[in-house]
C-alpha cells in the first residue's frame, strides 16, 4: 500500500470521529493540524521561541532604564551620568532587540515552510489514494484550494503567529510580574480591566464564530461563481446570458457581503467593548494613584511608572489577540485539510499476485453513484485476445462498466475479476500496470509532448517513444510543430485538436503496454479524418490483448468478438453483430437508427479491426 504517511503521522481514528457542533469553528485546528507535520523542524521552533523570547526581555530594558532614571530624576535631580548611561542600554537593547527578533522571525519561516511542505506533500500523496468518487463529489477547484491555498494561509501562524504570540505573551507575563512586584495595589488597579476587556471579546468571538460556516460556506459560493463566471466567458457571450450569469455572480457577492454584515452586527459591540477598554486602564490608574497618594501609601516615581507601563499595558495583549484572530480566520480552511487527510484511503490489498491469463469477468455486479444503482446484476466475460464492445443508449452505464475494469470505483454487489483474481485482491499498482485506459478526453500535462507519451513507460527511450507515437499515427502531426516531440503543452493541451489529444493519449497506452485496454469513446469528439488515424491507432493496441471497447459509432464496433448492449445498468444483449441484428431486438434498433443517420451524411471511418467493406453493411 502507498505509503501516505512518510511526511507525516499516520492518519488516526480520532481524525475521524465526528467534530462536536459541525458549524462551530475549531479555533485551534490549524495548530492541532500543523503539530503532526512539526517533527523535523521541533528544534528549530524551540529556538525561535527562545530567542524570540530574549528579544522581548531586550525590548523591556528601555522602559526598565526609562524607569529608573525617572525615579532617580524625581528623587534627587538631573544626573548627565546616569541619563547618559541609560541611553546607552537602552539604544544596545533596542538593537539587541530588533536582531535577536529578526533571528527568531528567520527562523520561524523556516519553519513555517518546512512545515507545508511536509503537509502539502502529505496532502497530494493522500489525495491520490483516494477513490475518483471523493473528486468526482467536488468542484474542480477544491482540491486545489485544499493543496495549494490553504495551507498558504496556514503559514503566517508558523512564520509570525508564534515568535510574536509567544513575545506578546512573555511580555505581558514580565510587566504584570513587574508591577506586581513594585506594588500590588496598582498592579490590580492596571489590571482591573483586563478580564472584562477579555470576557467582552470572548463573548464577541462566541456570538460572531457562529456565523463561521456561513462566511465559509458564502465565500466558497461566491470564489466557485466568480470562477464559474470566467471560465465559461464563450459560453456566456455566445448566448449573449452575461447579464444573467453576472446576476448571479452578483446574487453570490451580495449573498457574501450579507454574511460579514450579519457577522459585525453580532461580533463587533463585544468585540468593540474589548477594544475600547483593553487600553483604557488608566482611567483606573489615575484615581486609584491620586487617592493611594493622598492616603500617603504611593510616591510619585512608582506612581509615574504606572502611568507609563500602565498606558501601554494592553499592547501585548492586542498582539495576542491579532494571532488568535488569524488562528480563527483559518480555522474552517484547516479543519477542511484535516478532513481531506482523514478521508479513508481506496482500499488496497498491496498483494502482487499471479494471474492465470487476462480475461475480465464480471460476476453478477451491481453499482450505483448514489443509492441507485445504476448497473444491476452485469455479467459478462471479456476474454484475452478478443475484442468486447459495449454499446447502448445514452446514459445505459457504459463508462460505469468501463471504470469498474479499472478500479476507479468498486461495485456494490457481485465482484470483477482479472486473471481469475478479485480486483480488491490485487495491488492497485499490480492492477494499474496491467490496465491501460484511454478516456473520452484524456488528460494532458503542462509538458513536452514527449514526457506526455512517456507517462506510459517513464523509462522509456526516445526511439520507443517515437514508435509508440507512429503507431498511434501521432509522429507527423508532432513532427509538423516547430518543436516537434518537444513542444510543451499548455493547460490541458488546448493547443492539440481533440484528435490530436487523442491520438497522444493512445499512444501513452501503446507505450504502456499493457495486457488490458479500456477504451472509453476514443473517438467521440474526433471528425472524420481524425476518427480514421484514431482507429488505425487504435488497431495497434489491439493484438494479443483484453480489448474492452465502449462506442457510440456502431460500424466500430461491427466486427467486435462480443457486443454487450446495455440498457438501464442492465445487459440487455449479447453477441456478435449479425446475431444481434437479425434478433430484432434493441441493437437492431440501435442499428437502424445509426445507419439511418450514416445515410443522411455521417461517413464511417476506419474501424480498429476488421469491418466488412460500405457496400457490404446490412441496411
Ligand atoms: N459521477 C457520477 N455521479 C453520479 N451519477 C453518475 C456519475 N457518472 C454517471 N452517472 C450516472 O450513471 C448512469 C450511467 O452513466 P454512464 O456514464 O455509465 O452511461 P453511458 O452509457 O456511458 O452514457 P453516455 O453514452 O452518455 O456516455 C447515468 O444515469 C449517469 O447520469
Amino acid at each position: 500500500m502507498t505509503d501516505i504517511t512518510r511526511d507525516g503521522p499516520a492518519v488516526g481514528e480520532a481524525d475521524r470521529r465526528p467534530k462536536p457542533g459541525a458549524d462551530a469553528p475549531d479555533y485551534l485546528a490549524s495548530l492541532k493540524l500543523l503539530s503532526r507535520f512539526l517533527a523535523g523542524s521541533r528544534l528549530h521552533l524551540a529556538a525561535a521561541v527562545v530567542i524570540a523570547t530574549a528579544a522581548v526581555a531586550c525590548e523591556l530594558l528601555p522602559i526598565v532604564a526609562v524607569c529608573r532614571v525617572l525615579t532617580a530624576v524625581l528623587a534627587d535631580g538631573i544626573d548627565a551620568a546616569l541619563l547618559l548611561k541609560a541611553a546607552g542600554v537602552a539604544l544596545a537593547a533596542v538593537i539587541v532587540g530588533y536582531a535577536l527578533m529578526g533571528a527568531a522571525v528567520g527562523l520561524s519561516h523556516v519553519v513555517a515552510f518546512d512545515v507545508l511542505c511536509r503537509l502539502r506533500l502529505a496532502l497530494a500523496r493522500h489525495l491520490g489514494t483516494l477513490p475518483l468518487g471523493w473528486f468526482e463529489g467536488r468542484k474542480s477547484g477544491d482540491a486545489k484550494k485544499l493543496v495549494i491555498d490553504e495551507p498558504e494561509s496556514m503559514e503566517l501562524i508558523f512564520a509570525h503567529g508564534i515568535p510574536e504570540g509567544v513575545s506578546a505573551l512573555a511580555t505581558w507575563l514580565a510587566v504584570s510580574a513587574w508591577l506586581i512586584a513594585v506594588d500590588w495595589r496598582m498592579a490590580l488597579a492596571t489590571m482591573a480591566l483586563t478580564p472584562i476587556s477579555f470576557a467582552a471579546l470572548v463573548l464577541g468571538m462566541r456570538r460572531g464564530g457562529r456565523r463561521a460556516a456561513d462566511y465559509q460556506r458564502a465565500g466558497a459560493r461566491m470564489n466557485a461563481s466568480i470562477v464559474e463566471f470566467l471560465a465559461g466567458m464563450a459560453v456566456v457571450k455566445i448566448f449573449n446570458r452575461s447579464g444573467d450569469s453576472f446576476a448571479e455572480t452578483a446574487g453570490a457577492v451580495h449573498g457574501y457581503a450579507a454574511v460579514e454584515t450579519a457577522w459585525a452586527r453580532d461580533y463587533l459591540p463585544l468585540g468593540g467593548t474589548f477594544f475600547a477598554l483593553a487600553p483604557a486602564g488608566i482611567v483606573v490608574i489615575l484615581p486609584v494613584g491620586a487617592f493611594l497618594m493622598a492616603a500617603g501609601s504611593l510616591d510619585l516615581p512608582t506612581l509615574a511608572l504606572f502611568v507609563i507601563l500602565g498606558a501601554n499595558y494592553s499592547q501585548p495583549l492586542m498582539k495576542l489577540f491579532n494571532q488568535f484572530h488569524t488562528l480563527a480566520h483559518i480555522s474552517m480552511g484547516s479543519t477542511r485539510v484535516a478532513e481531506a487527510l482523514a478521508e479513508p484511503p481506496q482500499p488496497d490489498s498491496g498483494r502482487r499476485v499471479a494471474l492465470a491469463g487476462h480475461d475480465v469477468v464480471f460476476e453478477n455486479v451491481s453499482f450505483g453513484y448514489g443509492p441507485v444503482d445504476v448497473l444491476s446484476d452485469v455479467s459478462f466475460t471479456a476474454r484475452a485476445g478478443a475484442v468486447t464492445a459495449l454499446v447502448g443508449p445514452s446514459g445505459a452505464g457504459k463508462s460505469t462498466v468501463a471504470g469498474l475494469v479499472a478500479r476507479f470505483r468498486d461495485p456494490r454487489a457481485g465482484r470483477v475479476t482479472l486473471g481469475g483474481v478479485d480486483l480488491r485482491d490485487i495491488a492497485l499498482d499490480q492492477l494499474m500496470e496491467t490496465v491501460a485506459f484511454v478516456f473520452q478526453d484524456s488528460f494532458l500535462f503542462s509538458d513536452t509532448i514527449a514526457a506526455n507519451i512517456r507517462y506510459g513507460d517513464p523509462r522509456a527511450s526516445d526511439a520507443e517513444v517515437e514508435a509508440a507515437a507512429r503507431a498511434a499515427r501521432a509522429h507527423d502531426f508532432i513532427t509538423a510543430l516547430p518543436d516537434g516531440y518537444a513542444t510543451r503543452l499548455g493547460d490541458r493541451g488546448r493547443q492539440l485538436s481533440g484528435g490530436e489529444r487523442q491520438r497522444i493519449a493512445i499512444a501513452r497506452a501503446i507505450l504502456k503496454d499493457a495486457p488490458v485496454i479500456v477504451l472509453d469513446e476514443a473517438t467521440a469528439f474526433a471528425d472524420p479524418d481524425n476518427e480514421a488515424a484514431i482507429q488505425e491507432a487504435i488497431g495497434a493496441l489491439t493484438a494479443g490483448r483484453t480489448l474492452i471497447v465502449v462506442a457510440h459509432r456502431l460500424h466500430t464496433v461491427m466486427a467486435a468478438d462480443q457486443i454487450l448492449v446495455l440498457d438501464g445498468g442492465r445487459v440487455a444483449e449479447r453477441g456478435r453483430h449479425d446475431d444481434l441484428v437479425a434478433g430484432g431486438g434493441l441493437y437492431a434498433r440501435l442499428w437502424r437508427d445509426y445507419t439511418e443517420a450514416r445515410d443522411l451524411g455521417l461517413k464511417p471511418a476506419a474501424a480498429p479491426f476488421p469491418v466488412p467493406r460500405e457496400e457490404a453493411l446490412p441496411r
